[in-house]
């Protein structure tokens, strides 16, 4: 590559001027753009410059020269490498702020409406030890079986044993497992031959329950010895409720494989969320963040301003949580869910909580919301929940064509987000107003709720 500004290997003092919407610092050689690790706008540092593209390159800070006001004592370097907390170094007040600016720079770039009213983030009073689920990589380190998470871009896996942001009884639960395995001799999975056994072990904690789920993810279905393993993991977490292996025997880097066996006590954990009582299982989709969830689902709630003679879809649904949340104050409920176990989660989820006026069906949502259409299902109020790629254009088709008064926009990618909401734009519908979350501090995720009226 010629006439480039930079130079693999070169050693340089940049100034970091913005953060990339991934949290890294942007200097700019020239004009050129050199994203750094660990580096905050207003710092000066002198890095080595690691990878070069035809448009952009990678750097790494050798010294930092000039600190920023928004950085903290104490950085933990392993949590921004693999990936697990990349804003770590940043106070929380400049996270959240900068979490803010990333929704409204979507609102105004790629929906295009500068005028749109953006509330500010609600943010975590205690943003540490949040995530109420952990999933962490098994391989064999120095001869041992080890837990940990892999470095950024690749599969070489860093051991860990405080992992900042997950619950700190997942940590300590993640070092039982482990040792428990190893001492039965169970083997670590071998990636680059698709050999060996122990791919992940996935941890969930109910928030409120205190219920504990352990996921043994395994590329065979042989676990020598799994009655006195789990005998043993249940006597040192008396809070464990359900030991479940999971079969996945692809080279893949999809986690969880279609086969689900239970080896200890019950197949889901239960917990609570607004109030009511949720069954959850091992494949379904539940938030990570519980204290957080419960503040995005009130914020949901009041942006539908329910009637009690409306009509709601909650597409998306999971294990019905957003619509079994809000069940009691309207007339029905219509939830859809891809996930098969999620729906019957779901199904089961109404029951607990004595409500019989919701109707769950399995399927993507582009094809059932047709199908609800045709069969004269009329929403007042639709409520979506999609993940990161957001909502199909065919799905926004005909949810213009139910003509809900309403769509609120739950959502965890803003630039998705306010791509979709140009779309409604153009169909009738007004963003009148945008609460973004922080569901995931001391990471650069921003999960956002929007009201869409229809006004046309
Ligand atoms: C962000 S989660 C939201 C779940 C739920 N609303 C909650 O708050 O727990 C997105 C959900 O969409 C489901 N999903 C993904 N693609 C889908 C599709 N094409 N149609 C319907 N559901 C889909 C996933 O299985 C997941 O449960």
């Amino acid at each position: 590559m010629t006439n480039l500004p930079v130079t693999k290997n070169e050693t340089l003092t940049v100034d970091i001027i913005d953060l990339s919407h991934e949290g890294l610092g942007v200097a700019k050689v020239d004009g050129y753009p050199l994203f750094i690790e660990n580096t905050l706008p207003g710092e000066q540092a002198e890095v080595l410059v690691l990878k070069v593209g035809k448009k952009f390159g990678f750097a790494k800070v050798v010294t930092l020269v000039t600190e920023s006001k928004d950085r903290v004592s104490d950085v933990n370097e392993t949590l921004i490498r693999t990936g697990i907390a990349p804003l770590h170094h940043m106070t929380y007040e400049a996270q959240l702020a900068f979490k803010e600016q990333q929704v409204k720079n979507v609102f105004q770039r790629i929906a295009k409406m500068p005028e749109v009213k953006i509330h500010p983030i609600l943010g975590m009073e205690n943003p540490l030890a949040y995530r109420n689920k952990a999933q962490v990589p098994v391989r064999k380190v120095e001869g041992q079986l080890s837990t940990g998470f892999f470095r950024k871009n690749s599969h070489d896996l860093v051991p860990l044993e405080n992992y900042y942001i997950q619950d700190e009884k997942i940590d300590e639960a993640i070092i039982v497992v482990r040792d428990v395995l190893e001492k039965y001799g169970v083997k670590a999975y071998i990636e680059a031959e698709n050999n060996g056994n122990l791919r992940h072990i996935i941890v969930r904690r109910g928030h409120y329950s205190k219920q504990m789920m352990i996921v043994l993810v395994t590329r065979t279905p042989k676990l020598f010895n799994y009655e006195k393993m789990v005998q043993e993991i249940h006597q040192q977490l008396p809070e464990v409720v359900s030991i479940v292996q999971n079969i996945n025997p692809d080279a893949t880097n999809v986690i969880l494989g279609k086969t689900n066996k239970t080896l200890f006590g019950q197949n889901y954990i239960t917990d609570e969320l607004l109030g009511k009582e949720y069954r959850i299982s091992a494949q379904s989709f539940y938030q990570v963040n519980s204290v957080q969830a419960e503040t995005l689902y009130r914020k949901a709630i009041e942006f539908a301003g329910l009637r009690s003679s409306d009509t709601v879809i909650d597409a998306y649904c999971g294990i019905g949580t957003i619509g079994l949340s809000l069940a009691d104050k309207v007339k029905h409920v219509y939830g859809l869910e891809i996930n098969p176990d999620a729906i019957s989660d779901a199904k089961i989820n109404a029951k607990m909580n004595g409500l019989s006026n919701v109707t769950f069906e399995i399927g993507k949502a582009e094809y059932i919301m047709p199908t609800w259409l045709e069969k004269g299902v009329q929403a007042d109020v639709l409520i979506v929940d999609p993940p990161r790629k957001g909502l199909a254009e065919s799905f926004i088709k005909t949810a213009v064509e139910m003509a809900p008064k309403k769509v609120i926009y739950v959502s965890c990618n803003p630039a998705s987000l306010a791509r979709d909401c140009q779309l409604f734009a153009e169909s009738g519908y007004e963003v009148r107003q945008v609460q973004p979350v922080d569901m995931f501090p001391q990471t650069p995720h921003v999960e956002a709720v929007v009201e869409l009226v229809k006004v046309k």
